[in-house]
């Protein structure tokens, strides 16, 4: 029995292996199939990961890039939380998966818990309920410190940073900060003083926060040295990411009495191995200490989840993401208008390859060559922001037919990459000319280039003493040359959209109209009487359907002087006359090649190639 098309087991997947906030959870429900499984084991997520489409995790699961490849349906990874450290953005991109985060949804709760520490810091408060509880009462201890007319130092003012710097204003506190990429603007609007450098910071600090995320310059940023050149009355925080400090230095010093106290909410290892450093921090009575507490409120929690379960539901849905971490910010404006392009020129891409490099010419022009594509947007679209989109669509075009269905998911994410890894050049141009005499507003020229690679080129034999004669001579040879080698010569496919439709316009040298679209026979054949009823009947014959045909003639104005003339091509073949046509027919089915093969003849047509849309 057949299943129904919005019955639960054909929605998407998605899975969510930590707690995430219900708020953003109940949106999925509508159109996906949402598994909350919390506590997996990691070869538990590595089993179960090849059904979903969506994983949405917090802190506490490893996306590694086993997991990212034993993932073979997973379209986005979404971190409801800002942080990505927990999962390997850069398998993600090479396996054109989008990682979307929510970069503002929890800076509030992080702000305010920073403060939280920084006051339990200053008044003993961790220590003060531990021996409250434990039935003592330590007054004379437990004496502590004001903020006010203190110095806060923050390292890192961005979001985080920035917050906190405007929650603590009311303390009458100093504030400096040490951020080298920081916007002096809103650092003076927030009455922060930028320093120079680190060591300009630091012995100024009451109490220190850092604000950065854990990257190369910040790991192990404040150690030994560091806060060596510290007061020792100066007290730390951390509610960014374990390693920033050096969790051994900052015990020492603590013990040392160096450093007079610590707010820590993360660690390297999470939680932390039993005997660490981190966990000595924990247990020390200096160090107030929370789990990772930072964005957890329900409010933070509502805004995070809700912020990546809508982007979850845009990707699946084929839209584009607010915040992705790998892929590039597009207008929703733009990309509307992108779109219809974007399945243009995916479809030309497929049509190159499927015509030209793998079609009736058989075969791809070989490790001595290259080719390279121009590919020139003109009319309106030239005046749009971005053309990434395109770009990833033509090399999902032209590389489409080769992997087949099963192949690599080439994406927005991660096209480039993916070109780059196999060689495919792609030169993107702009053209402001008008088109208003076209009929439509934008068109797309695909113009694939043949050349020598570089290591060929060196080895070509010399050209002969005629071909010596001039350059332009001798360049014309050296193309006819190429071509005779490889079979194919540049070539050059145009379209454009009408009412959100694609159309191809040309084809190499032949001018024509018809949509890109379902099985096609493109038979080339000379431009004779009888041509069309000649393969119309073969292909009734094999019981091939035809839906539709174009027609496409040379277009003059595009073919030189020796093939207007009709003469015959170098390669011997009475090829490329401007006596030819093509004949593009929509067919209802995939034609067998030996049904291809028949057509093929004097009484025919002169080659013909089977293209699947
Ligand atoms: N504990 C929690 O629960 C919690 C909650 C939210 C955010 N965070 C973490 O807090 C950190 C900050 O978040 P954010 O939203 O403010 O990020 P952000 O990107 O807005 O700000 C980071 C700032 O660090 C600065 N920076 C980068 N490298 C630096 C360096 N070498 N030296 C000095 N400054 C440097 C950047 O210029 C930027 O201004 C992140 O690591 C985030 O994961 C933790
Ligand atoms: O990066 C973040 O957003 C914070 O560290 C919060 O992490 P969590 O979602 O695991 O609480």
């Amino acid at each position: 029995m057949p299943v129904p098309l919005d019955s639960a087991s054909n929605r998407p997947k998605v899975l969510i292996p930590e707690k995430v906030s219900p708020d953003g959870l109940q949106l999925l429900q509508a159109s996906l199939d949402v598994h909350e499984r919390k506590g997996l084991s990691p070869e538990q997520l590595l089993e179960i990961i090849p059904e979903y489409e969506a994983l949405i995790v917090r802190s506490e699961t490893k996306v590694t890039a086993a997991v990212l490849e034993a993932a073979k349906k997973l379209k986005v990874v979404a971190r409801a939380g800002v942080g990505v450290d927990n999962v390997d953005v850069a398998a993600a991109t090479k396996r054109g998966i989008i990682v979307v985060n929510s970069p503002s949804g929890n800076i509030n709760a992080a702000a305010e818990h920073t403060v939280a520490l920084m006051m339990a810091v200053a008044r003993n408060i961790g220590d003060g309920c531990a021996s409250l509880k434990a039935g003592k009462w330590e007054r004379g201890r437990l004496v502590g410190v004001e903020l006010k007319s203190k110095t806060l130092g923050i390292i890192g003012l961005g979001k985080v940073g920035l917050t906190v710097a405007r929650l603590a204003s009311g303390f009458d506190m100093t504030f400096i900060a040490y951020d080298p990429y920081a916007n002096p603007s809103l650092a003076a609007a927030a009455s922060v003083a930028l320093v120079p450098t680190l060591e300009d910071l630091l012995p100024q600090c009451d109490f220190l926060t850092i604000h950065t995320p854990l990257i190369a310059s910040t790991k192990g940023m404040i150690g030994t040295k560091e806060l060596a050149t510290m007061k020792p009355t100066a007290r730390v925080l951390n509610v960014a990411r374990g390693g920033t400090y050096d969790e051994t230095a900052l015990l020492t010093a603590l013990e040392l009495g160096t450093i007079a106290g610590a707010g820590i909410d993360v660690f390297t290892s999470e939680p932390p191995e039993p005997d660490s450093s981190a966990t000595k921090l924990i247990q020390h009575p200096k160090v107030v200490a929370t789990p990772h507490l930072g964005a957890s409120t329900v409010e933070a929690q509502e805004n995070v989840s809700i912020d990546v379960c809508e982007q979850v539901i845009s990707i699946l849905a084929g839209q584009l993401p607010r915040s992705a971490v790998n892929a590039p910010l597009i207008l929703p404006e733009e990309y509307r208008t992108l779109r219809p392009f974007v399945e243009l020129v995916e479809k030309m891409g497929s049509v190159y390859t499927q015509l030209y490099a793998t079609g009736a010419k058989g075969h791809a022009p070989g490790k001595n060559f290259r080719t390279t594509f121009d590919l020139t947007y003109e009319g309106a679209l030239a005046e749009l922001n971005t053309t990434k989109p395109l770009f990833a669509a033509l090399v999902k075009g032209l590389l489409g037919p080769i992997l087949g269905p099963e192949g690599i998911n080439v994406n927005l994410v991660n096209a480039e990459i993916i070109a780059k890894e196999r060689g495919i050049l792609v030169n993107e141009q702009r053209s402001r000319e008008n088109v208003d005499e076209k009929g439509y507003s934008s068109f797309i020229t695909l113009k694939a280039r043949l050349s020598r690679s570089a290591s060929a080129a060196r080895e070509q034999p010399p050209l002969s003493p005629m071909e010596e004669k001039g350059q332009r001579v001798a360049m014309a040879s050296r193309t006819k040359r190429d071509e005779r080698e490889t079979g194919l010569g540049d070539q050059v496919i145009q379209g454009y959209v009408s009412a959100n439709t694609p159309y191809i316009s040309r084809l190499g040298r032949f001018s024509t109209n018809f949509i890109p679209h379902g099985n096609l026979l493109i038979c080339r054949n000379f431009d004779r009487a009888g041509k069309i009823g000649y393969v119309g009947n073969k292909l009734g014959e094999a019981n091939v359907n035809i839906k539709f045909m174009a027609v496409a003639p040379v277009d003059e104005s595009l073919i030189g002087e020796d093939v207007r003339a009709g003469k015959e091509s170098e390669n011997g073949g009475v090829h490329e006359g401007a006596n030819e046509a093509l004949m593009i027919l929509g067919v209802n089915k995939l034609v067998d090649s030996d049904v291809v093969a028949g057509l093929i003849g004097d009484e025919g047509v002169l080659d013909a190639s089977v293209v699947t849309l």
